[in-house]
């Protein structure tokens, strides 16, 4: 592979970005793409995907290349020179790039690989979290699994069509995919593409959903007809899905403390053809209050570390700390005593989390079951997702019925 010039400087550029002024890489990434309007989608998916790499391999590289924050350019050329150098490239003779000791590099990277928090590139506190809430042999299978590239999964959007259907439209679009075994509505791209900027995207066929996520709504048992609310809706991955297994009929209020991004669910639902969905924002105790004893099903899809879906967002290895862990899991517990309130009798309720920690998951919801705003319900069922045995995010769901 040959390394140009101005890919590289827009890789350097947007790391900058991340490591130094600490926004996200998601952001950042988007933005820096839309930088030049002649790079093809190599060299597109060179920038991104090398980015990504860089921050995720964040802790191993600036341990190999003794660099530390604030990342001068200097720095961060060194950073890549280890990337470069680890994947076989050739540094290019660049005024950039310092001569490259490959030999030291290598050494040092294997030496370092003998030890997971470098191996695996994370901060002591998030291994010893790790080992504690896991066991060390789970989480070391884990913390692997969640450092490989995310596979990209669409989810059917099976108001405006079929699976078979749509898989033949995006293999005529040059986009190849295939069903994945136990999940109904899901595609997997056997190569990456930017799949949003084909035409099936904008007529509302499908949206980029991983396959441990499209586990949930189907765990919330859902019917045509019923009112469901989802409490923590954000931007809509599963309030549209509910809306699709309810095939458009009955209610969905869909929650969030943030209006702008029940805006975007808003766009999202006009063009999957959605029609059942009403977003409210929660802008005072009122509005969930009003709801209390009202719906069939709820479905709170908790904010909660995101320790499962790091393969697709790596930067939060750095942006993580422990005392918002600790602070989520107060605001988990205080969410479900709040939103619990809003089932009627005999309803069923699911909790969900992207996370992997029991104490986010398991744990939270055997809490709630022992306080008083738990007691008429009990645990139908639960199921942990882990991403080394799924290949997928890590996912917590558990589904409870309320008591008649
Ligand atoms: C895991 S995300 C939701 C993802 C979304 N359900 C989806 O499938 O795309 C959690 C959401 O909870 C929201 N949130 C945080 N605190 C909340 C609260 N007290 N009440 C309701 N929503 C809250 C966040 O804004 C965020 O959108």
């Amino acid at each position: 592979m040959r390394l140009h010039r101005n890919l590289v400087f827009a890789t350097i550029d947007a790391l900058s970005e991340i490591f130094n002024q600490e926004k996200y890489a998601d952001k950042v990434i988007q933005n820096t793409l839309k930088r030049d309007k002649r790079w093809g989608s190599r060299d597109r998916s060179f920038v991104a995907e090398t980015t990504y790499d860089i921050v995720r391999w964040k802790r191993l590289y600036s341990e190999i290349a003794e660099v530390k924050a604030p990342y001068s350019r200097e720095n961060l050329f060194r950073l890549f020179a280890v990337w470069a150098t680890l994947r076989g490239i050739t540094i290019p003779d660049w005024k950039q790039f310092e001569p490259v000791p490959s030999r030291r590099i290598k050494g040092k990277f294997d030496e370092l690989s003998q030890i997971r928090k470098y191996r695996e590139s994370i901060p002591d506190w998030m291994d010893e979290l790790g080992v504690k809430e896991l066991g060390e042999k789970t989480w070391e299978k884990e913390i692997h699994a969640l450092n490989e590239q995310a596979p990209v999964v669409l989810r059917v959007n099976t108001l405006n069509i079929t699976r078979d259907k749509l898989r033949s439209i995006l293999k005529d679009e040059g986009i190849a995919t295939e069903p994945i075994k136990d999940y109904p509505d899901a595609l997997q791209l056997e190569e990456r593409a930017n799949v949003f900027i084909t035409d099936a995207f904008q007529k509302g066929y499908f949206e980029v959903q991983d396959a441990s996520s499209q586990l949930v709504a189907r765990f919330l048992d859902v019917e045509p007809g019923m009112r469901v609310v989802d409490t923590c809706a954000g931007a809509g991955g599963k309030t549209l899905h509910i809306a699709a297994l309810m095939e458009n009929k009955g209610q969905i209020i869909a929650t969030d403390i943030y209006e702008n991004k029940l805006k975007e669910l808003k766009r999202r639902a006009k063009r999957a053809g959605a029609h059942n969905i009403e977003p409210r924002v929660i802008d005072s105790s009122k509005v969930v209050k009003k709801l209390y004893g009202k719906a069939d099903r709820v479905l709170i899809d908790a904010p909660c570390s995101g320790l499962g879906v790091l393969s697709r967002n790596p930067d939060a290895k750095w942006k993580l700390q422990p005392e918002f862990i600790d602070n989520i899991k107060k605001t988990q517990s205080d969410i479900l005593d709040q939103y619990s309130r809003i089932l009627k009798p005999g309803g069923k309720m699911v909790y969900a989390t992207c996370s992997i920690l029991p104490s986010e998951n398991e744990k939270q919801v055997a809490q709630f079951l022992d306080r008083e705003e738990g007691k008429d319900f009990k645990l139908v069922k639960d199921k942990k997702v882990l991403s080394s045995e799924s290949g997928y995010d890590g996912f917590y769901m558990a589904l409870l019925e309320k008591a008649k």
